[in-house]
Order: C-alpha cells, then sequence, then structure tokens
C-alpha cells in the first residue's frame, strides 16, 4: 500500500500527504517509467542504449528504418526500447535525415519520447487513464509560447503528417498533452553509458516540489530504469512529501528561473521566502559600502527587487547585483587548478558571504579535486592539504545539513570525500608522535561512523553507475582491518 494519499489544492494541484509517521531512511515505493527516451534537444544519440552516435551520413542506421542506433545495437536481433517506434517508421517509411554535422543538434529526436508515450498509452490504456491522463501540463501556459509552435511543427506535425498517427485515432491536443506531461513532470536519469535520458514516473510525479526536500529517489538504469523512492528525514503523518525539481545547490534567483522556465511555477517554500536562505546566506552578498553587512534581497521572489544591506541598509539595484554575479561566475567558470580556486576563493571574500554558491561551489570544485588530480593524490597530500580538505568537506556539509537534510545523496557524496582524509590525517600524526594510540583509534572509529553513514545511503543507488559505492565497500573493509589490528597491538 502506498504510504501516501493524494490530496489537491489550488496551489500545489495534486499532492501527497504520509498516512502515517515515517522514519528517516524508510522505503516509501518503488515504480517502473511509463515511458523513457531522449532528452528534448539533445545531441544524435542511439535509440536503444542512448550513447551518442554520429548522426551525419556516415553513422550507423536502423537496417529496418534508418534511424540511428550504436554499431552495437543496430546488431541485436530484437529490440527492446526502439521495438515499437521503428515499426512506425518503417511501415510509413518515415527515414531519418542525416545530420549536416556532428555535434548539432538532433531536432527529429524531439519526437522520440512522446511517441513512446503515444505508444505505450494504446497497450496499457488503464496506466495511461489512472496515471499519465491527471497529469499536470500547464497547456493554458504553454499554449502562446514560442515552445508550443516549434513543438506544433516539429513533433506534432511530424507525428500527424509523415508518420501517420492519425490513423490510430491519436490527435493533435492529445500530442500537445504528451509534450507538456513530459515537460511538466518527467525526470532526468543516467543510463548504463553515462548518458542522459528522461523518464517518466507518474507517482514520483504526484510529489509538489521543495528546495528542502524530504525525500530521495534512486533509478536503477539496469533494472529497466526501476525507482525507488525513500525518506531522507522523519515525515510526520499528515506531512506533505516533498522532492526536488531543480537543483538545490543553486541561489534562490536561478532556482525560482529553472522552476518557472521548466515547470511553470513560483516556488513559496521556506527557504525561497527567507532572504538569508534558512540562515544560511547563500545568496548573500558583502557590503561594499560598510564592509561588514550581508547584502540581501528585499524580495527574494522578485528578481526585480534591490538588494539592501542589513547592517548600514545601503541600498544596490537588482541589475548591478546580477551583472556582478554573472561576472564572478564567469570568472570561475575558466577555474583550471586548485591555485586558482583558493586564490579567488580568498579574493571573493570581500564580495560573498562565505557561504554564497559561488563560494560553495569552488569548494565543492576544490573537494572533487585535493585527492583526485595529479600532484594532489591523498598519499601525496602533506597535513595541511588533509586538514584544508577537511575543513572543506565540513563546511559543504554544514550547507547541506540545511538544504539536503538526512539521508541525501549529496551528504553521502561529501562524507565520503571526508573520511580517507580524517584517516590519513590521523594516521601521519600518531606516526609522527603528535597523537595517542587511543586519540588515533578514536579518529580512525570516527572516520568509520562518517563512512558507514555514507555507504549505507549510496548502497540505494544502481552500483553500475554509481561507482563509488565499490570505493565504499572496499575502504570499509580496509578501515575495519587498521582498527582491528591496531587493537590487537
Ligand atoms: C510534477 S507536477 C506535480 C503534480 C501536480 N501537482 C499534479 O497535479 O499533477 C509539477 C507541477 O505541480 C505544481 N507544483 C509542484 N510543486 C509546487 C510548489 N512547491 N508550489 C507550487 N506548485 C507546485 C506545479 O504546477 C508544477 O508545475
Amino acid at each position: 500500500m502506498l504510504p501516501f494519499t493524494i490530496e489537491k489544492n489550488s496551489q500545489f494541484g495534486r499532492f501527497a500527504v504520509a498516512t502515517h509517521n515515517i522514519e528517516a531512511g524508510s522505503f516509501l515505493f518503488d515504480e517502473i517509467p511509463f515511458a523513457i527516451g531522449p532528452n528534448i534537444r539533445t545531441y544524435c544519440c542511439c535509440l536503444e542504449c542512448y550513447c551518442p552516435v554520429d548522426g551525419t551520413a556516415s553513422g550507423t542506421r536502423c537496417e529496418n528504418c534508418s534511424w540511428p542506433l550504436c554499431n552495437e545495437c543496430s546488431k541485436l536481433s530484437e529490440f527492446s526500447a526502439h521495438k515499437r517506434e521503428c515499426e512506425i517508421f518503417r511501415e510509413a517509411k518515415c527515414k531519418f535525415f542525416n545530420l549536416p554535422d556532428a555535434n548539432a543538434t538532433c531536432m527529429q529526436l524531439d519526437c522520440i519520447t512522446p511517441l513512446r508515450v503515444l505508444l505505450e498509452r494504446e497497450i496499457n490504456m488503464e496506466r495511461w487513464k489512472n496515471e499519465v491522463e491527471p497529469m499536470e501540463d500547464h497547456r493554458e501556459k504553454r499554449i502562446n509560447s514560442n515552445a508550443w509552435k516549434e513543438d506544433q511543427q516539429n513533433i506534432v506535425g511530424y507525428l500527424l503528417g509523415p508518420c501517420k498517427l492519425g490513423q490510430r485515432g491519436i490527435t493533435a491536443e492529445l500530442i500537445h498533452k504528451v509534450i507538456g506531461v513530459l515537460e511538466v513532470n518527467a525526470f532526468e536519469a543516467k543510463t548504463l553509458k553515462g548518458t542522459f535520458v528522461r523518464c517518466l514516473y507518474p507517482r514520483l510525479a504526484i510529489l509538489s516540489h521543495s528546495c528542502t526536500p524530504n525525500t530521495t529517489h534512486a533509478i536503477h538504469p539496469s533494472d529497466n530504469y526501476s525507482l525507488k523512492v525513500r525518506a531522507t528525514v522523519a515525515i510526520e503523518k499528515g506531512s506533505q512529501l516533498f522532492s526536488c525539481y531543480t537543483y538545490t545547490q543553486k541561489g534562490t534567483l536561478d532556482r525560482q528561473q529553472h522552476l518557472m522556465e521548466g515547470k511553470y511555477f513560483q516556488c513559496h517554500c521556506e527557504r525561497c521566502l527567507d532572504p538569508t536562505e534558512l540562515g544560511t546566506h547563500f545568496s548573500s552578498m558583502k557590503c561594499s559600502s560598510c564592509l561588514f553587512g550581508d547584502v540581501l534581497s528585499s524580495n527574494p521572489l522578485d528578481s526585480d527587487a534591490n538588494w539592501i544591506c542589513n547592517k548600514c541598509s545601503q541600498e544596490n539595484s537588482a541589475e548591478s547585483i546580477k551583472e556582478m554575479l554573472k561576472a564572478l561566475q564567469g570568472e570561475i567558470d575558466n577555474a583550471n587548478s586548485i591555485e586558482f580556486l583558493e586564490n579567488s576563493l580568498e579574493e571573493y571574500e570581500h564580495l560573498l558571504n562565505p557561504n554564497h554558491y559561488i563560494m560553495t561551489s569552488m569548494k565543492n570544485s576544490l573537494i572533487d579535486a585535493y585527492g583526485h588530480i595529479n600532484g594532489y593524490m591523498l598519499h601525496e597530500m602533506p597535513d595541511i592539504l588533509l586538514k584544508r580538505k577537511i575543513e572543506l568537506c565540513d563546511e559543504l556539509l554544514a550547507i547541506l545539513d540545511v538544504f539536503e537534510r538526512g539521508m541525501t545523496r549529496a551528504r553521502a557524496m561529501i562524507l565520503y570525500e571526508l573520511h580517507t582524509p580524517i584517516v590519513l590525517y590521523a594516521k601521519s600524526q600518531f606516526e609522527i608522535g603528535n597523537s595517542t594510540k587511543l586519540k588515533y583509534l578514536k579518529q580512525l572509529e570516527n572516520a568509520r561512523e562518517i563512512l558507514n553513514e555514507s555507504r549505507e545511503i549510496l548502497e540505494w543507488e544502481d552500483e553500475n553507475v554509481c561507482m563509488i559505492i565499490w570505493g565504499a565497500r572496499k575502504s570499509q573493509e580496509n578501515l575495519e582491518k587498521l582498527i582491528a589490528s591496531l587493537k590487537c597491538e
């Protein structure tokens, strides 16, 4: 039985409410996708496995219908993902038009995922009626947009014209409904080849959005893209279940823009309404007038609202703030070394709050770099750099504890990055006589706890995609051995 009931109101449309108290980490439900297919405005990809393929005349094609397949998939005796559309294209003699150059966006593939939804509807009418038809498509907001006109020409016109879907009772209105449902509800998934597709999970899509969600989901491409949803924190009976449709590690202005452009609504969650983003100061700038105040938006839901210093009340126009952020972001987009990132962090301290999302993304890049690039591999790092990596992880975790609370993938990744420098630093300090055996053991046990927490969360992922699970398992084995041998000495 599902752990939620579906309710409806004018703010959220349909939404999910917990039927009982739910513990952090509890499994909530699983689901198989109604349809999977290429993203919109994508590169040319294989219609069976989604790896990139050459869209020009020299690329491999399906010998039945001429649409793109990779070398490997073109030799299959039977298709899975590509099977039904292949029949449609072959019967209607709809050929794929080769792209002029290999890097061109392949607009022809925009019709594939809607077509797969329409074909699944024909053989699974009950699921369509119960689960997909009630989904939000924001027709009234999309109908006057340029995207609607492009879709009309590129997808609706193509499916009803050359593909002759009208003969199957499919109408323009139905195709636009499917395009809207996909746009508003589909989730992105990583394939076994490391590329991205969009999947329609009608049950997951009932959950409303929050910028501090209380659930997480893991998609398993090696198990036909099955999905598992879990609670990341304890959820009380009667509370709403939330997923996140955007990136929690973006600032409010960017999140709002992403949600409005992609999902057609303004988020009014506690975090979005609070200019300090729940006390983190994730979007706060430093005041150039008094030099010590934080400059905050006077209305985070209005991207044109002035920004005001919380100490000296100096006002800044939204435009000047946006320009400055764009310039700083542009500088760090070109960051190519640890030295550059460390220097930029120091330089920007006068302009941005240390927790600002630009600062945080630089810290994230440093965590990724320390221990993983030449000259900075963990075994080469002196104690001072091991300590630096520990400090960066701690700072990031403090932010994630607000935005990605509890058992979340983002926390698991940082916890994983944190455990090794703790072990190496403790070992080094013990070996040079700066620490006792008891203290060393305690530090190792702390690292073990951190790693266990990380591994427990990572085990929810598909181990064929999330390779870090293997590293976490191996590390745990090694750490257990080290602790046991130390206890025996
Ligand atoms: C994936 S659907 C969620 C299910 C949808 N409410 C329904 O009835 O089918 C996304 C849409 O739900 C609404 N929605 C989801 N989260 C919301 C939120 N936090 N605030 C306002 N509307 C929200 C928006 O209309 C959004 O485009």
